[in-house]
């Protein structure tokens, strides 16, 4: 029996971050990551707080979850953690899914390598800056990095200040070909007060397009906020 710790199964929703920004898709969240990352929103994934909600699944049980949410309206599925590249198992969700006609999309850190990558429509790496205070193994990065090759895929860098900035401008000239996104970071993931938290991440995000304009030596990149959180703030499930 091939289970797969699940933490929440949502949708249909919009991807509010990055390469395909606007989608609508079903959301599959796994648990258990291999960072800490300071500033993580999804911290309940790994840290204990939401244990309560972990759910060993069958990929075929998974498969009737998102059916029985979204009805016959999706098409595409993100999976997301945690981080789910620590689960070989995913590899047979994955199939479930093609099985299926399902386009599928993953969020990862680039910190661990697994074969069924090859089988993602839009997959995203995001390396970890300072902030995080968590270390990149650029070993284990470069070795992803090149064994994708020329996959759909995009890397993704969280920035909250000019530390942050000069590690995401490393992560693109290191990966000069492949499509670059700047995200904005929040720092109040817990808040429930929706207006001062968009107002501020508004603010956040005017500096770092307003930075990025200004720097000659990034030309071809993408810079993003959290569409979701404009919408729904802190919410989980969204
Ligand atoms: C929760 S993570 C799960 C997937 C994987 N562990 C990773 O980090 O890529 C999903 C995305 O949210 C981003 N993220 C996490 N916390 C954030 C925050 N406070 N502000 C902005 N983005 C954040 C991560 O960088 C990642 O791109
Ligand atoms: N709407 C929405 N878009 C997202 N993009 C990445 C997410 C994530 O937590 O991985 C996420 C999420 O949690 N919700
Ligand atoms: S790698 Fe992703 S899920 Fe893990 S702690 Fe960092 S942001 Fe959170
Ligand atoms: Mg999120």
């Amino acid at each position: 029996m091939s289970k797969i710790p699940v933490m929440e199964i949502f949708g249909p929703t919009i991807q509010g971050e990055g390469m395909v920004i606007g989608q609508k898709t079903m959301f599959v969240r796994t648990a258990g990551c291999d960072y800490s990352c300071s500033w993580c929103d999804s911290s309940f994934t790994w840290d204990g707080t939401g244990k309560h909600l972990i759910t060993q699944m069958e990929p075929e049980d998974i498969w009737q979850q998102l059916k029985q949410l979204g009805g016959n309206g999706f098409s595409s599925v993100t999976i997301s953690g945690g981080n789910p590249a620590l689960i070989k198992n995913v590899g047979e969700l994955i199939e479930v899914l093609k099985k299926n006609g399902i386009k599928i999309a993953l969020e990862t850190q680039g910190s661990k390598w697994q074969d069924w990558f090859h089988e993602i429509d839009e997959l995203t790496i995001s390396p970890k800056p300072h902030s995080s205070q968590m270390i990149t193994d650029f070993k284990a990065l470069d070795d992803i990095i090149h064994r994708l090759n020329k996959q759909n895929m995009s890397l993704k860098v969280v920035v909250f200040n000019d530390e942050d900035y000069v590690y995401a401008k490393k992560i693109h000239q290191r990966y000069s070909t492949v499509p670059f996104f700047l995200q904005v970071g929040n720092d109040d993931s817990s808040t429930t007060d929706d207006t001062q938290l968009i107002q501020g991440l508004i603010s956040k995000y005017s500096w770092l397009i307003e930075k990025t304009m200004a720097d000659d030596e990034v030309k071809n990149v993408k810079v993003l906020p959290q569409l979701h959180t404009y919408i729904w703030g802190n919410k989980r499930g969204v």
